[in-house]
């Protein structure tokens, strides 16, 4: 909580006169008595417990303006409710009142500050997850359990329910509780300041409407003072006319030789003129001021409407966040009940081909014959399988159904050579091909049975060689797990047929009954096996991830007990489900820059994204089936609203994708990464950007350390079955370096090894 209270004016928590702790069952008392035995222990306040929840007034009363001592609600003290005192104005409050109704003593005395509603003010606005409320329902209703089962117990001396409550007690962690009711609180606060706003907008609304009546009503009035300045502006010149005429006529009769006539009815006239003219004036004086008037009005409303106009957007927008936690809040009561349908929008889709590379003259007749003399010297230990005899060589090679458990033989020389020739197709961050399985196919009864050669020791980014020799043959191919023909592939003598590892995930292959020519067909595929594979990893994420080092060398790697690679996928459109093919393991951590996109603005568009990172998480199931996803949640970042919307992120895969999707792990143990504060810790993350700006979701070396060891130590107990296989006979780490000596020695960058692709 970012406010400081004054720690010389702690809130105190005291019992009331009839109801410490120690004798619920005596009388209300008439006052509060201002010390007790709790203000010897601590100095937080308490009162009895509730009689009814009771709305505090608005935070509106400047404290020296209240009375400190009763509760805001009016009620008396006396009673028995417990009362906490807020640590910043000392105000007294019901428990009931705070909301805070069925804690007890022990709970309110944990508290080291308590700040009421008139002095709290939330730092930003919060949006609570249902979550928070959840937890804070469940725990209330422990602590209602825990003290009424107490109450009856001390009054019964019941020692056992004493011990049960006790247990009950134990089991809420009190800092969290108040941490989210603290949270709930800023929410209400932000219902209330929205409330308030909503209440002025009211008011604002009738302002104008009043203003605009009045406006209306002048209207009619400018109209009538125009028609009036008109006549009387008529009125002026014609009156002006008379008085040119009538001057006219008097300076000819002072010029006249002999005045005949008598000059009073021109005087008199001309008075009455005057008259009429100041008459005219006065009766402009009128409206002239009422135009004023109106331009005042008019110039009052412009700008009442411009300022409303500005008020009205933020309040719309403060609304809008509010109607949509709200919603959320809605959507999701507790426990959320997880949605039944995870949109599947986009299928899986890949133009994976059924064989990667064929070359028809691969092998010249000379070789040919060798080879197969040298597969007719051995022909005596051939083991019979389905359809077909099988000899192998070099690193053993087990598949399903394979009834030859003997050894295999060492790769001898002509079969060496061709192995080193198939390694210049390989690129160069692949091991060696180091396996040779030969099928040996007698006429037109043999046959191989479907399959597909997807076996966890295969190196997942390696191909799969076949060499034919003898008679021709041809290959079919189906989709998986389907047993109709979509592909064949003639296999003529001395060809070469190359398939991917990952074609081995998506079709299978076989060789029908009468497919191979009269004669004998030798096949010689090769293979790069390790035992180590069953752990290979792939993980796929956002540039924290970009670090993550895969090779031997466990100081500076996942260490050879983990190999694989990272594939960088800024968003999640980025991620390539068929990428996945062959690995064992698949982690994701991305989505993160897809939250953060200005047009991200609601809780239905967080939404809307993890939806998208649900259907690549489905489609790298449907793509991998062998595979296992482990899901890392979002990571916390140094900004509030961004962390607001990991949560919301988050807080859907615990609730809508685990729930629903039991091939999949969730990597915990991120929290390590947050600071007291909430925040992505400083220790843990970049200060700046390559550009000079605030880093705010960056990890440091020490922070990729961490994530990485997290990540490692998921994947590795649970390919171990829950065991630290690393650990050698004498409990000592074999390849167990910890990512702080990884993060030490970072600075002596290795090459990249064989699994690591840039
Ligand atoms: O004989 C062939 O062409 C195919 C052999 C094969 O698929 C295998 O050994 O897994
Ligand atoms: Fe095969």
């Amino acid at each position: 909580m970012p406010q400081t209270p004054d720690p010389l004016n702690k809130s105190k928590v005291r019992p009331s006169a009839k109801n410490g702790a120690d004798s619920p069952t005596l009388k209300k008392p008439s006052s509060r008595p201002k010390t007790s035995k709790l203000d010897l222990k601590s100095d937080r306040v308490l009162s009895s417990t509730p009689t009814s929840v009771q709305t505090p007034p608005p935070p509106s009363i400047s404290s020296s303006h209240r009375d400190l001592v009763n509760c805001p609600c009016g009620r008396s003290s006396s009673g028995n409710s417990w009362v906490i005192d807020c640590s910043k104005c000392g105000q007294h409050w019901h428990a009931n009142c705070l909301g805070m109704k069925g804690i007890t003593d022990k709970a309110i005395n944990k508290m080291l500050e308590y700040l009421c509603p008139f002095c709290y003010v939330a730092p930003v606005p919060t949006m609570p997850t249902s979550e928070d409320v959840c937890y804070i329902c469940r725990n209330t209703l422990s602590l209602q359990q825990a003290n009424s089962q107490l109450e009856t117990s001390i009054t019964m001396s019941n020692i056992d329910l004493v011990a049960k409550c006790s247990e009950l007690l134990k089991g809420i962690d009190f800092g969290e509780l108040f941490a989210k009711i603290d949270t709930l609180g800023q929410f209400d606060l932000r219902l209330r300041h929205l409330l308030l706003s909503e209440n002025a907008l009211h008011s604002l609304e009738s302002e104008i409407k009043r203003l605009s009546d009045l406006l209306s009503s002048s209207t009619p009035a400018t109209e009538s003072l125009n028609t009036n300045i008109k006549s009387f502006t008529e009125s002026l010149t014609s009156h002006d006319t008379s008085i040119t005429t009538l001057t006219n006529k008097l300076h000819q009769h002072m010029h006249s030789p002999t005045p005949t006539t008598s000059l009073n009815p021109l005087i008199d006239q001309i008075s009455q003129l005057q008259k009429e003219v100041v008459a005219l004036s006065s009766l402009h004086t009128g409206p002239l001021a009422f135009s004023a008037e109106s331009d005042q009005l008019i110039e009052r409303v412009s700008s009442e409407l411009r300022s409303l106009c500005e008020r009205e957007d933020a309040i719309a927008a403060d609304i809008s966040v509010l109607k949509q936690s709200v919603t959320a809040l809605h959507s999701s009561p507790h426990p959320p009940p997880p949605c039944t349908t995870i949109p599947t929008s986009q299928p899986l889709s890949h133009n994976e081909p059924f064989i990667s590379k064929s070359v028809t003259d691969f092998l010249d007749e000379e070789t040919e014959k060798d080879l197969i003399e040298l597969l007719q010297s051995k022909s005596d230990q051939f083991r019979q399988e389905n359809g077909r005899s099988v000899l192998a060589f070099g690193v053993k090679y087990n598949y399903p159904g394979s009834k030859s458990s003997h050894s295999p033989q060492t790769l001898p020389h002509k079969l060496y050579s061709l192995c080193n020739r198939l390694n210049q197709q390989h690129s160069a961050d692949i091991p060696p091909i180091n396996s040779v399985l030969v099928n040996r196919y007698d006429g037109s009864s043999a046959f191989l049975p479907q399959h597909s050669d997807n076996e966890s020791v295969i190196h997942p980014d390696s191909a799969i060689y076949t060499v034919s020799i003898g008679t021709a043959c041809t290959v079919s191919f189906c989709n998986m797990g389907s047993t109709d023909v979509t592909a064949t592939h003639a296999c003529p003598p001395r060809s070469m047929y190359a398939m991917s590892r990952k074609s081995q995930d998506l079709f299978e292959h076989r060789i029908d009954l009468g497919a191979v020519s009269h004669g004998t067909r030798y096949s010689l595929t090769f293979r790069t096996v390790h035992h180590l594979n069953r752990a290979s990893t792939i993980i796929i994420g956002d540039s924290n991830t970009c670090s993550f080092k895969f090779g031997e060398d466990p100081k500076k790697s996942f260490g050879k007990y983990l190999p694989g690679k990272q594939v960088y996928a800024p968003l999640i459109s980025d991620i390539e489900p068929i990428d996945t093919c062959g690995y064992m393991n698949v982690a994701v951590l991305c989505g993160i820059n897809n939250i953060k996109q200005t047009d991200v603005k609601t809780p239905a568009d967080i939404k809307k994204i993890f939806n998208c990172f649900v259907n690549k998480i489905n489609n790298i199931q449907a793509a991998n089936k062998k595979a296992h996803v482990y899901v890392c949640p979002l990571l916390p970042t140094k900004c509030t609203d961004l962390n607001r919307r990991v949560n919301f992120f988050n807080h859907l895969i615990f609730t809508e994708l685990l729930p629903l999707n039991f091939g999949v792990t969730l990597v915990s143990g991120f929290g390590c990464l947050i600071d007291d504060n909430g925040f992505l810790s400083q220790d843990l993350s970049r200060k700046v950007t390559r550009f000079g700006r605030p880093d705010y979701l960056h990890l440091n070396w020490r922070g990729v350390a961490k994530v990485a060891a997290i990540l490692r130590n998921t994947i590795l107990l649970r390919v171990n079955g829950g065991q630290d296989k690393r650990l050698g006979r004498r409990g000592r780490r074999v390849d167990g370096a910890l990512y702080a000596d990884v993060a030490r020695n970072r600075t002596d960058r290795q090459p990249q090894d064989g699994y690591q692709s840039e």
